[in-house]
């Protein structure tokens, strides 16, 4: 069988030829690359890739299909998928689907058969930028008018289109523990780790309230991952300085980690290609040991205010390959964060012991409940 043709123009005007994977259409968005060996369905559905396409570096895409539970929302949230080999016979005993009737039946527009180390390359020295796919239209000139049309990345508030309508609860309303999750377009798994922890999880709209948090009666608040510029949503820094206030045991992840740091006056900053994988290595500050880490991210918070800002911010956690900063603790308050992803999927989980500290940091502070 033989699959169309597709191109991928990039907003610098190189171009890339390869052939249609997925649905048949044009799509565009801030193009990025995932060095993760596995765990593609995860990566698809994960709602922090919202409005970009991703490249994947592992070879084979499709190769062990695709099921309705690896997945970590309810529908794939990349824009676009740009991959090497578009393996559509599938073998696992668990799948259910394969690649192509996965993406076609969620409606995504993907490019397979093109040179994605090259591609890799080009983005790690040029930087993260925009980029169109095609299997429609071929004209240089027309997709190049549709691309200028695409809002760049820095400065996109994206939460609002991944966050719950509604606020929802989930586990045992008598569970230990009471989590209140502030939803910036959380994965499942960040749940699926309260939950196991016997949290009673209530999940919030991005835009909530700190009352409407509070009258869950939380012993515990949590700030998730989610898609877009941190530096473009004031109004969960408004929220995540509300919380704080409440002198309630506070985590955040990823997005959640820099809506924090902000909410201390710490900003953020656009990274040149971030970070995306599943094999990047993180010291750990406090303890001495390093971790393998989970990682999605293309924006960080700024070291240079950190360095003037020690009375306010603790740096927890170190990136070993280029000394990001990848955890924070909030001084004088039960507040911490980490720029990668303890709950992996896919990943490591070298970092699933953030959750036990986040529940430990509850036990201590536990209000007694009438
Ligand atoms: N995984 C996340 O929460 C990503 C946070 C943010 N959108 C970034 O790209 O840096």
């Amino acid at each position: 069988m033989s699959q169309p043709r597709a191109i991928l123009l990039l907003a610098d005007g190189t171009t890339f030829h390869g052939k249609a994977a997925g649905k048949i259409g044009t799509t565009t968005g801030e193009i990025c690359f995932n060095t993760g060996m596995t765990g593609y369905q995860e990566v698809f559905t994960d709602p922090s890739y919202y409005g970009q396409l991703l490249v994947t570096t592992n070879a084979h895409i499709g190769n062990y299909g695709t099921t309705s539970v690896d997945t970590e929302s309810g529908s794939i949230k990349i824009a676009g998928l740009i991959c090497k080999n578009f393996t559509v016979p599938y073998s696992r005993h668990l799948a259910e689907a394969s690649i192509q009737d996965y993406l076609e039946g969620e409606g995504l527009v993907g490019i397979s058969d093109v040179d994605t180390r090259a591609i890799v390359r080009h983005i790690r020295t040029r930087g993260a930028m925009n980029g169109i796919i095609s299997s429609e239209i071929f004209d240089l000139a027309e997709l190049k008018r549709r691309l200028d049309a695409v809002p760049n990345m820095d400065g996109l508030e994206l939460s609002s289109f991944v966050t719950t309508p509604e606020a929802y609860t989930l586990g045992n309303p008598d569970a230990t523990y009471r989590v209140a999750v502030l939803d910036l377009g959380t994965k499942q798994n960040i749940l699926r780790n309260f939950l196991k922890r016997d949290c009673y999880v209530k999940v919030f709209p991005a835009k909530s309230s700190v009352e409407d948090i509070m009258a869950f009666l939380p012993d515990g608040l949590f700030i998730s991952n989610g898609p877009g510029d941190p530096g473009a949503m004031d109004y969960a820094v408004t929220t995540a300085q509300g919380m704080l206030d409440q002198e309630k045991p506070l985590f955040g992840i990823c997005l959640g980690h820099q809506i924090l740091a902000r909410a201390v006056g710490i900003p953020t900053y656009k990274m040149h290609h971030g970070h995306r994988g599943i094999n990047h290595p993180v010291k750990n500050l406090i303890t001495g040991k390093s971790e393998i880490t989970s990682q999605n991210h293309g924006f960080g918070v700024s070291p240079e205010a950190i360095a003037q800002n020690l009375d306010r911010v603790e740096i927890t956690h170190r990136n070993l390959n280029d000394d990001t900063i990848e955890g924070i603790r909030v001084v004088g308050k039960p507040a911490f964060s980490v720029q990668y992803h303890p709950e992996a999927s896919p990943g490591p989980h070298d970092a699933a012991y953030l959750f036990d500290q986040f529940i430990d940091l509850i036990k201590e502070h536990q209000a007694v409940r009438a």
